[in-house]
């Protein structure tokens, strides 16, 4: 009899061993560690389970199931910590499959819910989680959880997002929880760049298009480019970011899924078109494995597809605006460029929010700009090369045919020399008054020139001399932005004009107002408006 129990005790022993050893890893918060004994462990219980079925009496069983439970459930929290989702929630579905109510592992599940933006399953959760805890007590952090959910949910479900009280606060504390959001948009073929993101309805100036979350970002403060070091500290974010992606990409079968319907440079017009429901926070189909992700491919998609945080059409808000911030963010990746853009893109922390920059029609492509689009279609074409693309919007068209006239040459070596700008804006009004041109096509060239007209503006001299002659601030940033959106360089010069003229009428607050709705988006009520106003009027101009 003794000898026949002394085998089960060393069993016991060597099992209490190993879990002292995985609490002790877990609490030390190594996770890779103890993901190992857990792993180890587990086997241990499995095997003790199949070979013990017959001897053992049933509290044993029920004793060595809920050891297994704890076991898996710990195992999830550890690979949660490490992002690896897949593997957690299948450890979390094993821990429920032995006990359908536990606790731990409820709230482990809504945790790796919420990190992958299922809203709605999360939120099932820690409903589930708090009806229970109410009962045990301690049930603050679980009611934190279950508001999160509750926000962010509805965030997704209406596309209403409000972050005035951030902005109004200073952006003080850490940046707002974000949900990741589809709007009236789709993917479909685009005329000549592969594929693009397309309106699905009419509307605003400001609309919120997709809030979604960077795969991966790499941020760094870097030195001046004449530095030495610059260079170097550039390389280092750069291959921490492809590391970041790699590492989502190998770890999230579905991450891995979505990146692989980027475009990699390489016969974009045959991509197949995804449907957008795919990208839905909520889309079922990420938890089986595939491929592995190949290195190459991967940096041939960041290539093309990784977007800088503080690009033209963006705006950073809040602390990573100290940054330079690179990152992969997926449906915004399908955004094409356009020089009279329809759209710019807010980063806040992790999260990148693309709205409109002017009112968008049903069926129009959605587009933003990828360099600045505020210079003559020399410049532009200069910059669409070093993105190995050439660019054939409609403003790039028409400058085409139209700027082989000897007038615009003219004024276009005087922007380069920096001559007399008042006098050329008079010419370019003068010339287009001739022409016979009209609304966006008198923006397009207004927006070539915007330095010409920006500097005019500013300049006391100038407008003594010029200002009779030429149209009004108000009206240019009016063509301007019919032409080519919202353009936060169009809206300070607005409000420095503005402020000489002390403040202006409620009517040309209005418009001002609605200059910032097309480059802040409607994401901030009035009040917080204002307060971005006196931070644009406070930002170094381009
Ligand atoms: C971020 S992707 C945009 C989505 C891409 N069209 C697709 O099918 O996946 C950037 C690539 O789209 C193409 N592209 C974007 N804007 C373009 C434009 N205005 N003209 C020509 N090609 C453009 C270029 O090949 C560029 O490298």
């Amino acid at each position: 009899m003794e000898e026949e129990k002394q085998p089960q005790m060393l069993k016991e022993e060597v099992l209490q061993q190993l879990r002292s050893k995985a609490t002790e890893l877990l609490l030390r918060e190594e996770w890779k560690e103890s993901i190992q004994v857990y792993s180890h462990l587990i086997s241990l219980y499995q095997e003790y389970l199949v070979n013990t079925q017959e001897q053992a009496d049933s509290d044993q069983i029920t004793k060595l199931q809920k050891s297994l439970c704890l076991a898996y459930s710990n195992r999830a929290e550890a690979r949660l910590r490490l992002r690896d989702y897949t593997e957690a929630i299948v450890d979390c579905d094993q821990a429920l499959g032995i006990e359908n109510a536990h606790l731990k592992t409820i709230v482990c599940k809504g945790k790796i819910l919420l990190s992958l933006n299922q809203y709605s399953n999360a939120l099932h959760c820690f409903t589930l989680a708090f009806c229970d805890i109410q009962n045990i007590g301690n049930s603050e952090s679980i009611s934190g959880y279950l508001e999160v959910c509750k926000k962010l949910e509805f965030q997704s479900r209406t596309g209403v997002f409000d972050l005035s009280d951030w902005v109004l606060n200073g952006f003080r504390g850490k940046s707002p929880e974000l949900a990741e959001y589809i709007g009236s948009v789709q993917i479909k073929k685009s005329e000549d760049c592969g594929r693009g993101l397309f309106a699905t309805k009419n509307m605003e100036a400001g609309t919120v298009l997709l809030v979604t979350k960077a795969i991966a970002t790499g941020r760094g403060i870097l030195p001046e480019p004449d530095e030495d070091s610059s260079e170097t500290a550039r390389l280092v974010m750069w291959k921490d970011f492809v590391d970041k992606v790699f590492d989502a990409s190998t770890k999230c079968s579905k991450t891995h899924r979505l990146i692989s319907t980027l475009s990699s440079g390489a016969n974009e017009e045959s991509l197949e078109v995804s449907d957008i429901r795919l990208f839905r926070p909520e889309a079922e189909g990420g938890f089986f494995m595939m491929e592995k992700p190949e290195m190459d491919r991967i940096l041939n998609i960041l290539d093309v597809n990784s977007l800088t945080e503080d690009a033209i059409s963006a705006k950073v808000l809040g602390k990573n605006g100290d940054y330079y911030g690179v990152g992969l963010w997926i449906l915004a990746s399908f955004i094409n460029h356009s020089c009279s853009p329809n759209a710019r893109r807010l980063h806040i922390g992790d999260h990148v929010l693309v709205h409109t920059s002017g009112d968008v029609k049903a069926g129009e492509e959605i587009t933003f700009a990828y360099f600045d689009v505020l210079l003559p279609l020399k410049k532009r074409r200069e910059m669409c090369k070093t993105w190995g693309f050439h660019c054939n919007c409609k403003r790039c068209r028409f400058e085409e045919v139209f700027g082989c006239r000897e007038e615009l040459k003219e004024i276009e070596l005087a922007l380069e020399f920096g001559l007399d700008n008042g006098n050329m804006v008079f010419r370019l009004e003068e010339g287009m008054r001739k022409w016979m041109l009209k609304g966006k096509e008198k923006g397009y060239l207004r927006a070539s020139f915007w330095s010409l007209y920006s500097e005019s503006f500013r300049s006391e001299k100038v407008m003594r001399k010029w200002g009779r002659r030429i149209p009004s601030m108000d009206s240019i940033a009016e063509s301007i932005n019919q032409a080519v959106g919202g353009d936060e360089r169009v809206l300070k010069v607005v409000l420095e004009v503005l402020k000489k003229n002390g403040g202006g009428g409620i009517v040309e607050m209005e418009r001002a107002m609605k200059l910032g709705r097309g480059v802040y988006g409607k994401v901030v009520k009035k009040q917080a408006l204002r307060a971005l106003f006196e931070l644009c009027s406070h930002h170094q101009s381009h």
